[in-house]
């Protein structure tokens, strides 16, 4: 479960974030849409604690992100409370991210082994069931640069689930994608979400997927949710003329 309770961000004088509250439980597949600029990838940042809250609390199974309790009291984390945070969150981006110097195998057993402390053979069977998952058997070999990148956001994929994580977030995936391989890596993400009990926190362009694969769409405008919905109403149905505006230019549909 992931708690946000009343999150502000503030870059500066402007309020990126403007008391974000909403409960995401395990299993549960959450999108976040809104227009440029309205917050979505700030979010996914602070539960990567690559940021901090200006004000309010981030917690998952009721451990807080970027706090910690000390001496009865809740205090900004410390590097060592982030880093054990950061090993219950799996991140998939844009752009691959993968290590160029390392076979695909490598990519997905490095973090295991230095992070968890798995043995290499573990972390080998781990990351070769994981290839089997996402239709990459053949390549552990290969390094990611003979791979299209289709395959190669595919062994991001692997990557981030190798570390068993909680959470899930996704940063539009299939953006820096040639089309034709769009579907498959949307696919196996749909996949993954209704076979596991990762939570998943997607921002994406991609309207079709968020309407097929999320359980909730949340749909956010200047720092603010405005509707949170099942993706059957919120696209069929909005409730708000702003979201209605945004369908519109996004998707000419509505
Ligand atoms: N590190 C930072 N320093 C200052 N301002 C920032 C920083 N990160 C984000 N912002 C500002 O926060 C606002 C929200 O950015 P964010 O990336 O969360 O929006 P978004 O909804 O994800 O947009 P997009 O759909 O274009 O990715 C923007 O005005 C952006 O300029």
């Amino acid at each position: 479960m992931i708690r946000f309770d009343n999150v502000v961000k503030r870059f500066g004088d402007n309020t990126v974030l403007d008391g974000f509250t909403c409960r995401m439980a395990p299993g549960e597949f959450v999108t976040l849409i809104g227009p440029s600029g309205s917050g979505k990838t700030t979010i996914l940042r602070l539960v990567m604690t690559l940021e901090r809250v200006t004000d309010g609390l981030i917690e998952i199974d009721g451990s807080p992100l970027s706090h910690m309790h000390r001496g009865g009291k809740l205090v900004p984390a410390d590097e060592k409370h982030l880093a054990g945070v950061r090993t219950r969150i799996g991140m998939v981006f844009q752009q691959f991210n993968l290590f160029p110097n390392m076979t695909v195998l490598r990519n997905i057993t490095e973090a295991p082994v230095r992070v968890l402390g798995l043995t290499p053979a573990e972390a080998d069977e781990r990351a070769r069931d994981l290839l089997d998952l996402v239709g990459l058997a053949d390549k552990a070999d290969e390094h990611p640069s003979r791979l299209s990148g289709g395959q190669q956001q595919r062994v991001a994929i692997a990557r981030a689930l190798a570390m068993r994580p909680d959470v899930l977030l996704l940063d539009e995936v299939t953006s820096a994608l040639d089309p034709e391989l769009v579907a498959g890596v949307l696919g196996l993400l749909g996949h993954i979400a209704d076979t596991t009990d990762i939570t998943f926190l997607c921002v994406t362009h991609e309207m079709g997927f968020a309407r097929d694969v999320s359980d909730r769409v949340l749909m956010f405008d200047h720092g603010r949710v405005i509707e949170d919905a099942p993706p059957e109403r919120l696209f069929t149905d909005p409730r708000e003329e702003r979201t209605r505006e945004f369908l519109q230019a996004v998707v000419g549909r509505t």
